[in-house]
């Protein structure tokens, strides 16, 4: 592990543990499960985590308490893919699980395990690291920026009712056992492929969503619908929880969605109106949606919908400059030297961004030119920014007149042109 110069004591040692070792893992979900408030681990819930971390990193570091060797903190990442504007997913870091005991707080661990885990992905070849940050302030400095943003939602089902100019509801709905995922993994792969901000869901993922229960993706009183189009293809689903908060005989239900995912509007409004019809429910609540959710567009009540708080989700580390930016296609036109830079030094670079019109794919699209160059930058920005804009989901002029980015108001305005998305980035999957 390479020495940040942060204070550790001597007695620390680093390890890497082997999912399949039972008892090293045990030792590790230690203080994963005390920093983040939960009780001690169960041979359930270790069952649970050994299946999910196959193939993942898992770093720990040691150290001597009470003359006994023990896990203090601990850091996970694996390999995963995320979509970017108007070119799909690319492979990324997941970092996650990172903790550390309360006892050993603030004496640099976290900064040397993840500093660590960047450099191995950038000398891997990852132009981008990926992570979920428990707390606003603590990633930033890292270099990593909120790339994406997502909020709940309430909606009202007695005001439900969709325009006639809605997409009409054609197709099926089903109800789907528990245990057959097959088919909602097949939906949810094509639409995270389509839209920024999409995260890759594995085998691993979608065989614990099959099993419901409490603490899982779905409860026992939870179920899954799916929608096909007239041909029979699935092509939606919609996974919930319900509760029944009914006094007397007034009927008080709620559905708690967990997540709704469609690839055609046909299919969208479908499983949004089924929900909103379900008997002896009045409301239903969501988190993790999208900020730009279609549904108060079909509705002739767009109130219907309330919706908030919103949250900064994915937060992206550029790796690698001219790789990330060359990996994303662009709808506006434009010539921009960039320098960004880098506290971590793992990426600091000037590069001029060149997109143009001739360059455009069928799907409008563009496929951009970047070189690095000594030119002067139009635009400096620090690598945590351009994790921000890199996706589309944060404005270069919000952040030029936050005084985060050095830029004139018009260079920011061609940087946001040029970032510009039609949909805003969204990401469902928690990691
Ligand atoms: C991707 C994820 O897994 S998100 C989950 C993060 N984990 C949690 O929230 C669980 C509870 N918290 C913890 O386990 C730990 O406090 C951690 C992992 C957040 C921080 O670990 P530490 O080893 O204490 O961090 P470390 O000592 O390396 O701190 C590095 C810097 O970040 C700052 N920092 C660390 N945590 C926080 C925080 N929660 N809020 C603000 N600043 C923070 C430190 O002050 C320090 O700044 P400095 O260099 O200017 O002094």
């Amino acid at each position: 592990m390479q020495d940040t110069g942060l204070p550790t004591r001597p007695e620390l040692r680093v390890t890497q543990v082997d999912p399949d070792d039972r008892e090293a893992l045990r030792a590790w979900a230690v203080p994963s499960r005390t920093s983040f408030l939960e009780s001690a681990p169960t041979e359930d819930s270790l069952d649970e985590r050994q299946r999910m971390v196959q193939g993942h990193r898992l770093t720990a570091v040691h150290d001597t308490v009470a003359g006994e060797d023990r896990v203090v903190a601990t850091l996970r990442t694996f390999d995963s893919e995320l979509t970017v504007p108007g070119a799909g997913p690319v492979d990324v870091d997941a970092v996650s699980t990172a903790t550390v005991l309360p006892t050993h707080r603030r004496r640099g661990l976290l900064s040397r395990m993840l500093t660590a885990d960047l450099e191995r992905a950038r000398a891997a070849g990852h132009a981008l690291a990926v992570l979920i940050a428990a707390e606003a302030p603590i990633y930033g400095r890292f270099g990593f920026g909120a790339a994406t943003r997502s909020t709940s939602l309430v909606l009202d089902h007695a005001r439900v009712a969709f325009r006639p100019d809605a997409p009409a509801a054609t197709g099926s709905l089903e109800f789907v056992p528990a245990g057959r995922t097959d088919e909602l993994a097949a939906v949810h792969d094509a639409a995270r492929r389509r839209r920024p901000g999409g995260l890759l869901r594995d085998a691993a993922w979608w065989e614990a969503a099959g099993r419901r229960g409490e603490g899982r993706w779905l409860g026992p009183r939870g179920h899954v619908v799916l929608h096909r189009d007239e041909d029979g293809t699935p092509d939606g689903y919609a996974a919930y929880d319900v509760s029944d908060e009914s006094v007397g005989r007034v009927p008080n239900g709620t559905v708690h969605l967990r997540d709704l995912t469609a690839t055609t509007p046909s299919a969208y409004r479908a499983l949004w109106e089924f929900l909103a019809s379900i008997d002896l429910v009045r409301v239903t609540r969501a988190s993790d949606r999208p900020v730009d959710e279609l549904l108060p567009h079909l509705l002739l009540d767009p109130r219907a919908v309330q919706t908030g708080p919103v949250d900064d989700f994915v937060w992206l580390r550029v790796l690698d400059v001219p790789g990330a930016l060359a990996a994303r296609r662009y709808l506006g036109c434009g010539t921009l030297v960039l320098r960004v830079e880098d506290p971590l030094g793992l990426a600091g670079a000037t590069v001029r961004l060149h997109v143009e019109a001739q360059r455009c794919g069928a799907d409008g699209w563009v496929c951009p030119e970047v070189t690095t160059t000594d030119d002067a930058p139009d635009v400096v920005l620090p690598v945590a920014e351009l994790g921000s804009v890199l996706l589309g989901g944060t404005s270069p002029v919000a952040l030029q007149r936050a005084g985060r980015i050095d830029a004139t108001p018009a260079a920011a305005q061609a940087l946001a042109t040029l970032m510009a998305t039609p949909e805003q980035p969204w990401c469902p999957t928690w990691f």
